[in-house]
């Protein structure tokens, strides 16, 4: 398969964008006619310069308004094409794409379009240039792919076929199966892009929210695998309009793009498997079985100040680290390392954010095979310098930089707290009864929300609930949940828009996306703070308001309300079950626990409680905290 992304979809300027692209792993782009005008070489150096970069032109586009016109205009609708098709000599690519007219004269009929195209094609077939026509989802006459390979066939012209584009399919609601019914070989180029469902103008929202596949909640993978039972084996080209896009670094949208292409494929292999398919075999989506541990990057009195916390949420220092300055504390599952060495990639986390999750790892069945799965998405492996003794265990570098470790038992990198760590006896055993990680919530730029959901959603097995809105007092905060079907790896993803909200403070403290929360879970929340409480924790406060407002929004018995707010326990409930969650205070810029108990199937992170969780947590932050303007 041979992969292609239109240059409107990367930000830059031509050159910018074609180096990110090539360094993607790309093997070819659409050259969008604005991108070629504004660039200063000729049509022959650009051409060049994108094979000299390793790319072919898979495609010149988009040349607007062709087909259904008379007189004078017809003239002169020909007389571009000729233009165009000298250009793309030049250039030196031999497909084009023509767009559904949109022009307010355009008669329609189909045998007048299919005349025009079959006219086009007597004109591309000596040049060797095919012409593809598309349905734009918006074209005054022509707007599905039906009528549009209806056109084709009429033109029975062997330079004339179909473009088809899932945005266009999809966003009418067309059946994709349709394309099933087309003849493989007179499809001559195909698109991919995905949007998020939003009610909207069909125009407007494919020129400003298209996201790559995967990223939104169109059925781009129902699509693909119409797209491959026709037998096309042509390239395959992500064609993404969007603003945010416009304004992001063209080198992380161009490895997001060959990520969602990767993982698409493999997805629509396995789902076609009687079809030949000519992608590379990776493993499959990795099934994560939960979080092994939570490693911080901590030195000095903020270190004093975490174990002093750990200790007090019932965690017991339970090992050291045979010959590095880490600490391993523990409660029930959960697994927390305290890493202190002044050297190494802890060491220059600690440098770069101060006290900060640096590491997690993770459970998986195979280290081998999530590793290879991750770095055939692009995902770049981590190696450090083991030391006597050490297990090297395989790591692959996270979104915004920190580590993601991975454990399995078949290669024996589960016994690495008792191969590597020495029993502590100084410490007597505490217990709280936190019994797992729940979810690691991590803060990003809004910008970057996409990123880091594609990459945990292309790498394992986890879907995206529904974004949330999180109304801090100064600003509003994206809130999206992925999750592992049998949930036991939960993430939370927090996209700040402004440095001015608690979750934007903290992002600009800490240089880039980190891990800003971890929550545990207890079977009896109710016995865990008073336990909590006896080893010297001190909660979040709450307000008496919220407590008023919750007996008028719930039905709770008095005593159990009482109860709730002595230990500042929140609460939501939904039809599925009923949730508990009580907050530590903030540290270290911000950071801070969670202590969560699910009653039921409840399956949300409390969001309705988030503003007030949010805004007593500003409270508390000491000014010199406080996110600066
Ligand atoms: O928005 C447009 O005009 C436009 C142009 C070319 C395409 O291939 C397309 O899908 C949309
Ligand atoms: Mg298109």
């Amino acid at each position: 398969m041979k992969t292609s992304i239109a240059t409107v979809s990367i930000s830059g300027n031509l050159r910018e964008k074609l180096d990110a692209i090539a360094k993607a792993g790309f093997d070819g782009i659409e050259i969008f006619e604005q991108d070629f005008i504004a660039d200063s070489g000729t049509p022959r150096e650009i051409g060049q310069m994108i094979r000299d970069k390793g790319l072919e032109i898979t495609l010149f586009q988009p040349f607007r308004d062709f087909e259904g016109l008379t007189g004078r205009l017809r003239e002169k609708a020909f007389d571009r094409a000729r233009h165009k098709f000298d250009v793309m000599g030049e250039l030196g690519t031999d497909r084009i794409l023509i767009c559904s007219s949109t022009h307010p004269e355009a008669l329609g009929g189909i045998d007048r379009a299919a005349d025009d195209l079959a006219e086009l094609g007597e004109i591309a077939a000596p040049r060797g240039i095919k012409v593809g026509y598309e349905a734009l989802a918006w074209g005054r006459h022509v707007n599905d792919h039906r009528d549009a390979w209806e056109i084709v066939r009429r033109a029975d012209h062997p330079n004339i076929g179909l473009i088809v584009d899932s945005f266009h399919t999809l966003a009418r609601g067309i059946d994709p199966d349709t394309i099933r019914r087309i003849p493989g070989d007179r499809i001559f180029f195909v698109q991919l892009a995905d949007a998020p469902r939003i009610d909207m103008d069909l125009l407007y929202w494919s020129r400003h929210f298209r996201n790559m596949p995967g990223e939104g909640d169109l059925d781009v993978t129902g699509f693909m695998r119409a797209v491959a039972a026709t037998g096309y084996d042509g390239p395959i080209s992500l064609e993404i309009f969007n603003d945010q896009f416009r304004g992001a670094r063209p080198d992380s949208l161009a490895r997001d793009g060959h990520r969602s292409l990767v993982a698409l494929m493999d997805r629509v292999r396995r789902d076609e498997p009687d079809i030949r398919i000519d992608v590379p075999e990776i493993p499959d989506r990795v099934t994560a079985q939960g979080v092994e541990f939570v490693e911080f990057a901590t030195r000095g009195a903020e270190a004093e100040a975490l174990e002093r916390l750990l200790a007090a949420m019932g965690f017991t220092h339970v090992g050291n680290h045979v010959s590095k300055k880490v600490a391993l504390w523990q409660q029930g599952e959960v697994r927390i390392v305290l890493n202190g060495e002044t050297e190494g990639f802890a060491a220059s986390a600690f440098s770069m954010h101060g006290t900060t999750v640096c590491d997690i790892g993770l459970r998986v069945a195979s280290v081998d095979e999530t590793v290879e799965r991750a770095v055939a998405l692009g995902a770049t492996p981590f190696r450090q310098a083991v030391g006597p003794g050490e297990l090297e265990i395989p790591a692959i570098r996270s979104v915004g930089g920190s580590l993601m470790h991975f454990i399995d038992d078949s290669s024996g990198l589960s016994d690495v707290w008792s191969v590597e760590f020495r029993k502590t006896d100084a410490d007597t055993p505490r217990d709280a009864g936190l019994e797992r990680v729940d979810h690691v919530a991590e803060t990003m730029n809004y910008d970057e929300m996409l990123t880091w959901s594609l990459f945990y959603t292309s790498i394992f097995d986890m879907d995206r609930s529904v974004m949330v809105d999180v109304i801090d007092p100064d600003g509003v905060v994206r809130s999206q949940a992925i999750q592992a079907p049998d949930r036991r790896l939960r993430l939370t993803l927090n996209g700040a828009e402004t440095h001015r909200t608690l979750a934007g403070g903290f992002l600009a403290d800490s240089f880039g996306g980190a891990v800003q929360h971890v929550a545990f879970t207890t079977r009896d929340i109710f016995a865990t703070a008073r336990r909590m409480a006896e080893l010297g924790f001190a909660p979040l406060p709450m307000t008496r308001n919220y407590y008023d407002d919750l007996a008028a929004r719930f039905t709770l018995e008095p005593e159990m309300l009482e109860a709730m707010k002595a230990a500042n326990i929140l609460y939501d409930e939904d039809a599925r079950g009923a949730f508990f969650q009580f907050y530590s205070q903030p540290f270290a810029g911000g950071f801070f626990f969670e202590i969560v108990q699910r009653d039921g199937d409840y399956d949300g992170y409390g969001a309705p409680n988030a503003p007030f969780r949010i805004a007593a947590q500003k409270r508390m932050m000491r000014p010199k905290d406080l996110p600066r303007d």
